[in-house]
């Protein structure tokens, strides 16, 4: 046996058995030609599926979210594992149903299948979680739940999120954290529990929603002693604190959340509990007009405040350099467009130049260590973006809650 609290890949053999293996590759991908623009996320799951070669195995994940250009099939993910792996990848455009119980009932050890999009169907996602009998009455796990021996869950960069495909097994068989979860938490713990300080958190990024909720529980358990915040994120806590940012940023913070109204008044609310530990930027880059501009001046209507400024990279190097722990998810900017990249190359350079514990998290954060070439000076690179955020803030975390509850039900 293991020494946590949930099961691991070292308490079963999956010999000849039919595997359910739950991986998050959410990668970014490229609007125009749908490719994948980085690998990071599936290049992380070799050490489990090569551990599973003598099983029959099922693949599942799921990419984007409804409606926006990167919610695509997984059948490019397929083929890329596959030339990843070196090892053939049966792609099925459903998640369940006659072609799914077909081809897995005709599966021989070592064969490999994966299933289509999660998130293609509505029961991932838009069903009330809090109640265990609907989730265990959608087709995804009445169907899926006739074919598997065991259910590896190895998607840390999901584990935040309580949805059908991740936590919907946790009665049907034993459920087991794969070795990427097992990877991730052992090497979270060492910032989460170490006492090196000032530990600080650089916020950036388009998910603002995840990154305000983390905040408060960041300062009131004291994991981290200031939290620098770039991208949307940033936009949002000025627009909190009473600057304009000017319409397009707020429609921006408003068309992407529907709870923005809310997470505004959480942000004000920090503000006003927390202002020491708060650290904004105050000048930015816009575009399209590339100006550098304070937030004194006008922000005009057209222009979004693409990336911090000057003075804005000068004044968070300096929390940088004083920190002795260090984690970064989500960009400063729109790091993608080399006119507005120059804040998180900065940012990142510094971190990269630090002696603290440097931990990186994100789907585009990774993107950007990786193309700007500071992978290698990092002391963990995190799958998880969200994930991560909400793992080190210690929250309740809904796919570890199940896999311990799982283990209470399947451990003798
Ligand atoms: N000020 C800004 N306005 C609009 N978009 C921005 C801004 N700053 C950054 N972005 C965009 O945010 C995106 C990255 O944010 P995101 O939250 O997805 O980061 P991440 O590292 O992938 O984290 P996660 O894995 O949680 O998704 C990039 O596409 C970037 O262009
Ligand atoms: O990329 C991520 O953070 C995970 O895959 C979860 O994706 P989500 O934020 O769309 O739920």
């Amino acid at each position: 046996m293991n020494n946590y609290p949930f099961f691991t890949m070292d308490d079963f053999d999956f010999d000849n058995k039919c595997v359910y293996l739950r991986i998050d590759i959410n990668s970014p991908i490229n609007p125009i030609t749908q490719e994948i623009m980085d690998d990071s996320r599936l290049n992380s799951y070799s050490e489990t599926i090569n551990e599973l070669s003598d099983s029959k195995l099922v693949i599942t994940a799921h990419q984007g979210r409804p409606g926006d250009d990167d919610f695509t099939s997984l059948k490019y993910h397929s083929r890329y594992l596959s030339k990843l792996m070196g090892r053939e990848i049966l792609f099925i455009d459903s998640l369940f149903g006659s072609s799914v119980d077909y081809a897995v009932s005709r599966m021989k050890k070592g064969d490999i299948i994966m299933l289509e999009n999660t998130r293609f169907y509505s029961e991932e996602v838009s069903i009330n979680f809090n109640n265990f009998n609907i989730i265990e009455n959608t087709h995804i796990v009445k169907n899926l739940s006739k074919l598997f021996d065991y259910y590896i869950i190895d998607a840390f960069g999901a584990v935040h999120r309580p949805h059908t495909s991740l936590i919907g097994f946790k009665k049907s068989g034993p459920m087991i954290a794969g070795r990427l979860m097992e990877r991730e938490i052992s090497m979270l713990d060492k910032f989460k529990y170490s006492n090196q300080r000032p530990k600080i958190a650089i916020l950036g990024g388009s998910k603002v929603s995840d990154a305000v909720k983390v905040s408060r529980s960041f300062f009131e358990k004291g994991i981290v002693d200031y939290i620098l915040y770039g991208g949307v994120a940033a936009n949002l806590f000025l627009l909190a604190s009473g600057k304009n940012i000017g319409k397009r940023n707020i429609d921006f913070i408003k068309n992407n959340n529907k709870n923005y109204l809310e997470l505004i008044d959480m942000a004000r609310n920090l503000i006003e509990k927390y202002p020491e530990k708060i650290i904004l930027p105050d000048d930015f880059i816009l575009n399209p007009s590339q100006k550098n501009i304070t937030l004194k001046d006008n922000v005009p209507d057209n222009e979004l405040l693409a990336d911090i400024g000057f003075n804005s990279i000068e004044k968070f190097k300096d929390y940088i350099k004083r920190a002795k722990n260090i984690f970064i998810n989500g960009p400063m900017g729109m790091y993608e467009i080399n006119e507005y990249s120059i804040g998180t190359r900065e940012i990142l350079d510094e971190i990269s130049n630090s002696s603290a514990m440097k931990i990186v998290g994100g789907g585009h954060t990774i993107s950007a260590v990786n193309r700007f070439g500071f992978r290698k000076y990092m002391d963990y690179v995190s799958t998880g973006g969200g994930a991560l955020i909400n793992y080190l803030s210690g929250d309740s975390i809904p796919v570890i809650d199940a896999l311990i509850e799982n283990k209470k039900m399947f451990g003798d």
